[in-house]
C-alpha cells in the first residue's frame, strides 16, 4: 500500500481552479521532488495535504485511511509534517525549546500534572527524556553547540535546518519541505543537499519537497512530479524530465 495517495484531489478558490484532478502515489523512503512555474498551485497542494485548505475535489489517503476533514494538528499526528515557504520558528526562543515544542505532541501528562509539576511526577520524567531526545536530534544536526541561542540569532540557513529538525521531532512518516533552499546562498544549499540526503539515509521516512534550484532537486530526488495550472504535466526521473517538452515548454512560457 502507498504511504500517501491522492485521488482527483482538486481546490477551487471563486472561479480559479487552482488544483485540478491532482492524483500522486508516494511509498515508504521515497524521495520525491514537485517542480513547476511560479503560482503553478505546489504550496496550495501542500496545503490541501496538512489540512490547511479543505478541498473542494476529491481525497487524501495517508497509510490507506482518508485524512480530508482532519485539523492539520490531527494530520501531524497521523505522520504528516511540514516546513514552510517562510520560515516559521519561535524566533525569541531558544534553539532547543524550539524542538521541544515540536516533540510536545508527545507527551501523555495531563494538564493538572503540567499545573502542579510535583517532583518525581510523570510531568517531570517526560520533561526530561524530551529534552534529551531534543538534544540527540540537534546533535545529529551538529547543531548541539547551538542549542542554548536564541533561533532568531542563527544563520539564515541554520535556521532553515533548524525547522526541518522541528519537523522530524514529529516522528513523521511524510515530511514535506516547501522551498528549503529558498534564500541561501550556493554553500548553505549544498549542505542543505547534504541533509536532505541524511534525513533520507537515517530516518524512516519519505520526504515530498517542493524546490526551484534545480540542481537541488536533479541532484537529490528520486522521481519528480511537474504541475502547471494546477495539473500534473509530467512525472519521471529527473532525467526523463530535464528533456520533456511539455516541461520545457511551461517553464519558458511556451
Ligand atoms: N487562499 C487563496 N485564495 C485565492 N487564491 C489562492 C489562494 N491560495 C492560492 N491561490 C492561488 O492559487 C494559485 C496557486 O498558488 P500557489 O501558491 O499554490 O502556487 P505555487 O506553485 O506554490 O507558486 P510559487 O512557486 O510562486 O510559490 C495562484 O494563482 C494563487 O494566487
Amino acid at each position: 500500500m502507498a504511504l500517501l495517495e491522492t485521488k482527483n484531489l482538486g481546490i477551487s478558490f471563486g472561479g480559479l481552479k487552482a488544483v485540478d484532478e491532482f492524483e500522486i502515489s508516494i511509498d515508504n523512503h521515497e524521495l520525491v521532488g514537485l517542480i513547476g512555474p511560479n503560482g503553478a498551485g505546489k504550496t496550495t497542494i501542500f496545503n490541501l495535504l496538512t489540512g490547511v485548505y479543505q478541498p473542494t475535489q476529491g481525497d487524501v489517503l495517508l497509510g490507506g485511511e482518508s485524512i480530508i476533514g482532519l485539523t492539520p494538528n490531527q494530520i501531524v499526528k497521523k505522520g504528516l509534517t511540514r516546513t514552510f515557504q517562510n520560515i516559521r520558528l519561535f524566533k525569541t526562543l531558544t534553539v532547543l525549546d524550539n524542538v521541544k515544542i515540536a516533540f510536545h505532541h508527545k507527551m501523555t501528562y495531563g494538564v493538572s500534572n503540567s499545573i502542579l509539576r510535583f517532583p518525581g511526577t510523570k510531568y517531570w520524567k517526560e520533561e526530561k527524556q524530551i529534552e534529551e531526545k531534543a538534544l540527540e536530534l540537534l546533535a545529529l544536526f551538529n547543531m548541539e553547540h547551538q542549542a542554548y541561542q536564541l533561533a532568531q540569532n542563527l544563520p539564515y540557513g541554520e535556521q532553515r535546518k533548524l525547522e526541518i529538525a522541528r519537523a522530524l521531532a514529529a516522528e513523521p512518516k511524510l515530511l514535506l519541505l516547501d522551498e528549503p533552499a529558498a534564500g541561501m546562498n550556493p554553500q548553505e544549499t549544498h549542505e542543505l543537499m547534504e541533509n536532505i540526503h541524511f534525513i533520507r539515509n537515517n530516518f524512516d521516512v519519505s520526504i515530498l519537497l517542493i524546490e526551484h534550484d534545480m540542481k537541488l532537486v536533479m541532484g537529490i530526488c528520486e522521481r519528480l512530479i511537474v504541475i502547471d495550472y494546477g495539473m500534473i504535466i509530467a512525472q519521471g526521473l529527473p532525467e526523463e524530465i530535464r528533456a520533456n517538452k511539455k516541461v520545457i515548454g511551461a517553464y519558458l512560457g511556451n
